[in-house]
């Protein structure tokens, strides 16, 4: 890795849909003794932030990237923010932004991918979603939103956990799971919960992938859902999409969050490699909210980490292998609409 992460600020994201308890987990945060500071976005229309009185306007500002990509957004209100409070640095611990219920926290955690100053000094630390024990499931029907926020989550409360029976909640949670198999999830009520499982997870750190994602060693391989070859026009960025762009006319809110996960222990060529990955998130990044990866690259002493946001990649060498360590190539996405089939045959296909 490049820079050196520890230096940077940690900004922690939450999400939930409206009324799933972020308000209270936020506060909780806040009122843990934990002797840090932080300061507060809280990213909702005449809500004011608790820390530093820090508002984000209620519009939006939306712009195109380079690549065309209409999912590939960041909030240019936000970027503003967050560039206002690192100019008063040494002020405070870390960053805690409180999306609104309806937003979708890709475009949030993008922009500590593609501003270059927030780049240099913040670090996306997780993305904390608080799930409404109750609701969860009625929304993952109807709420694109609530989806989004489940798949793209590091950490999930399974929240409200009095408000439903034993059997219900543990069917809410194999909900969860068939969406998102990687986030550490742990069950509370009135968003109770111990700040250090919150706070400095490191999942968006490149060096951490595996710590965070102790499912991502043991198991294989797995794809837990049928998948088929169909577009959508719903990239689940949150925003309303102009069907010119793509491929498919339909609604949308059939389509199904599934992960999918390859490992091989044979080298991958890197010229193989790097063309395909950056090919597969430029055409099929709408629907791939996560990506990330560990690689072992052919007469290349050290291991390859890569993530990405849809389109957004990002990766380096991080460490030699070990001598005892088993040289495998391990990747995972986490999207709508993947072709399991096809995405294996094209990691396959970069073995060297
Ligand atoms: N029964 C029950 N109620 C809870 C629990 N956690 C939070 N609540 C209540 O649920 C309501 C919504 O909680 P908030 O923390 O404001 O939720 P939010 O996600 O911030 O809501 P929005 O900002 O509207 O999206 C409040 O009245 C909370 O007191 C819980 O575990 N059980």
């Amino acid at each position: 890795m490049a820079d050196t992460q520890s230096d940077k600020i940690p900004v922690t994201v939450l999400t939930g849909y409206l009324g799933a308890g972020k308000t209270t987990l936020l506060n909780r945060i806040l009122s843990q003794p934990h002797g840090k500071k932080f300061a507060v976005i809280v990213n909702e229309f005449g809500e004011i932030g608790i820390d530093n009185d820090l508002v984000v306007g209620a519009d939006e500002e939306v712009f195109e990237m380079n690549n065309g990509c209409i999912c590939c957004t960041v909030r240019g209100d936000l970027i503003r923010v967050i560039d206002g409070l690192l100019r008063r640095k040494g002020d405070f611990d870390g960053i805690i932004i409180e999306t609104t219920g309806l937003a979708d926290p890709a475009p949030v955690a993008q922009t500590f991918f593609v501003d270059e100053e927030v780049q240099a000094k913040t670090r996306l630390d997780a993305v904390v979603t608080v799930a409404d024990a109750k609701w969860l499931s009625d929304r993952l029907k109807d709420a694109p939103e609530a989806k989004n926020q489940v798949a793209f989550a590091d950490v999930i409360l399974l929240n409200k956990t009095d408000l439903v029976t034993p059997a219900e909640l543990n069917e809410v949670e194999a909900r969860i799971r068939g969406i998102n198999p990687y986030a550490k999830l742990y069950r509370t009520q009135k968003s109770e919960i111990d700040i250090a499982k919150v706070l400095n997870q490191g999942a968006f750190d490149l060096d951490r992938i595996l710590e965070i994602e102790p499912a991502f060693l043991e198991e294989d391989e797995h794809d837990h859902h049928h998948h088929d070859h169909e577009h959508g026009p719903d990239c689940g960025c949150g925003h309303d999409h102009d069907h010119e762009h793509h491929h498919g006319l339909h609604a949308v809110h059939d389509s199904e969050m599934q992960s999918v996960s390859f490992s091989t222990d044979k080298p991958l060529n890197p010229e193989k490699f790097f063309p395909w990955v950056q090919q597969l998130v430029a055409t099929e990044g709408p629907n791939i909210l996560r990506s990330k990866g560990i690689l072992s690259f052919k007469d290349d002493p050290d291991r390859f980490v890569f993530q990405g946001v849809h389109m957004i990649l990002d990766g380096d060498h991080q460490r030699p292998w070990k001598a005892d360590e088993t040289r495998a190539s391990r990747i995972v996405f986490i999207g709508r609409k993947l072709d399991a089939e096809w995405l294996k045959n094209g990691f396959l296909s970069c073995e060297a």
